[in-house]
């Protein structure tokens, strides 16, 4: 592997940190990296067709233009070359054939572009996970009879969806006639949504309901949304029903989601429930050095044991760590040492902090909860009971998670006055002080938005 393929797993990650699952999967994880030119300043990227090429020049050019600096500590110029004007590269290698979610996103190989396939081999197990693990291949070898639902929690970067995505691979690999699902819950309700437009339900019940197994990534994500959760709930019993085998992955446990409707949380509950909690130190250690062979990147014991105990509570972190050593030592030559991984230890540590929450993502999130359209949010009018209420608790949230000032909130939300804000916040803290399930909606969509 030549080190601009590195440096660009290193530059689509940063990218990726920075933006929507579906917007990375869409626009990022199509490019390619062709050549980097050190004389003329210029990376040539590889994407699949003029189209990709211009939308990435109206809208991610700074957003790779940063990924580029983040990783060289200088600017490129970006060419972008399609199959007409540039020689093709092969592709990486599939992980296995899972049919994917939406009819728009790429084919799922391995997510997070990692340069290995997520399977029980190149997971490492742990006291923290060991629990989980044992599920997961329960599962994986006996589908359908050992636990049904499979329930997996977890927080964030923990291994949830590697394991996942290692019960696909190990079903697929024992009987390829098997027909995988996997769907993201957020890329469920676009999906159902966009079928729905397009008259398109039938294919979209097909689809899931012809699975074998079904996997759900982050369905903490398909609550709020009735259309959905009802969508969701026919699928389910339509597989359960058939013996299929279910496995759910979520940052909480189903009890607390609490959007979700107590239909589908039975559902959940059904059978096991098994959690991740985050590495202990033996086992971060044993994660770095794996990645690091994986990678095939030297890294001593010693430098080892240094990253594993800065870095502690996500699994992702220390991934990202190891690729940009990786990335460093194919730059510069020079074997990784305490002090030369220090400024990429800090880096990731700070550049890992949560994206700002924008009033955009909030108006989405709300969107999303309470089934209008993000237009309809900041529209003047108030077309229905529906849309101003999601109106006034997108604009209560906007209030707990930035610092807008009312006037500039009043602005964001079609040019109301100011005290009209301050009316509708005070509205929506009494209806959550008289209602426990406003406000446990309310308090779930704050939290989706925030751990996003
Ligand atoms: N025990 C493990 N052994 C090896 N690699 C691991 C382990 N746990 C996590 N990873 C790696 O860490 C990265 C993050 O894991 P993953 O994407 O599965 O997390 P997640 O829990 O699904 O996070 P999120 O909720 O943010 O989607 C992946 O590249 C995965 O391969």
């Amino acid at each position: 592997m030549d080190s601009f393929e590195d440096a660009w797993k290193v530059i689509s990650d940063y990218c990726k940190s920075k933006i929507t699952d579906i917007a990375y999967n869409t626009w990022i994880s199509r490019i390619q990296p062709v050549d980097l030119d050190f004389d003329n300043g210029t990376a040539y990227l590889l994407v699949p067709n003029d189209f990709h090429a211009q939308t990435l020049r109206r809208c991610y050019m700074s957003l790779l233009n940063e990924g580029f600096e983040e990783i060289f500590g200088t600017k490129f110029n970006i060419e972008f070359r399609t199959p007409a004007n540039a020689p093709k590269k092969s592709k990486p290698s599939a992980a296995a054939s899972i049919t994917t979610s939406a009819a728009t996103a790429p084919l799922l190989q391995s997510p997070d572009s990692s340069s290995y396939e997520y399977t029980f081999d190149t997971f490492i197990v742990g006291s923290s996970n060991k629990f989980a693990h044992a599920a997961c291949l329960a599962v994986a070898t006996n589908p359908s009879h050992a636990y049904n639902p499979l329930f997996l929690y977890g927080n964030s970067g923990l291994g949830k969806t590697h394991l996942l995505y290692a019960i696909g691979n190990e079903i697929k690999k024992n009987d390829p006639s098997k027909v995988i699902c996997y769907i993201k819950g957020d890329d469920f309700t676009v999906e159902l949504v966009e079928s729905l437009r397009l008259a398109k339900m039938n294919e979209f019940r097909q689809k899931y309901r012809q699975a074998d197994i079904l996997l759900v990534d982050d369905v903490q994500f398909i609550g709020g949304k009735e259309s959905t959760q009802e969508e969701f709930f026919h699928t389910f019993n339509a597989l359960y029903d058939a013996r299929k085998q279910i496995v759910l992955t979520s940052d909480r446990p189903p009890k607390e989601i609490k959007t979700l409707e107590d239909r589908l949380r039975s559902r959940f509950e059904q059978d096991l429930i098994a959690d991740i909690q985050p590495p202990d130190l033996e086992t971060r250690i044993a994660i770095i050095k794996r990645k690091a062979e994986l990678d095939g990147v030297e890294i001593s014991d010693e430098v080892c044991e240094y990253v594993a105990s800065k870095i502690k509570a996500n699994i992702r972190q220390l991934e990202g760590t190891v690729k940009k050593i990786k990335a460093k030592y194919y730059l510069d030559g020079e074997k990784p040492t305490i002090n030369s991984v220090q400024g990429i230890i800090s880096d990731i540590l700070n550049n890992d902090a949560p994206p700002e929450v924008t009033v955009e993502r909030i108006i989405d999130e709300v969107a999303r909860t309470y089934g209008v359209s993000a237009d309809e949010i900041r529209s003047q009018k108030n077309r229905s009971a529906n849309i101003s209420n999601a109106r006034h608790i997108a604009i209560y949230v906007t209030r707990e998670l930035t610092t807008l000032s009312m006037v500039a909130i009043g602005e964001e939300f079609g040019n109301r006055h100011y005290s009209t804000i301050i009316y509708t916040i005070q509205k929506v803290q009494k209806m959550m002080e008289k209602d426990r399930k406003v406000k446990e909606i309310i308090d779930d969509t704050i939290k989706n938005i925030r751990d996003r």
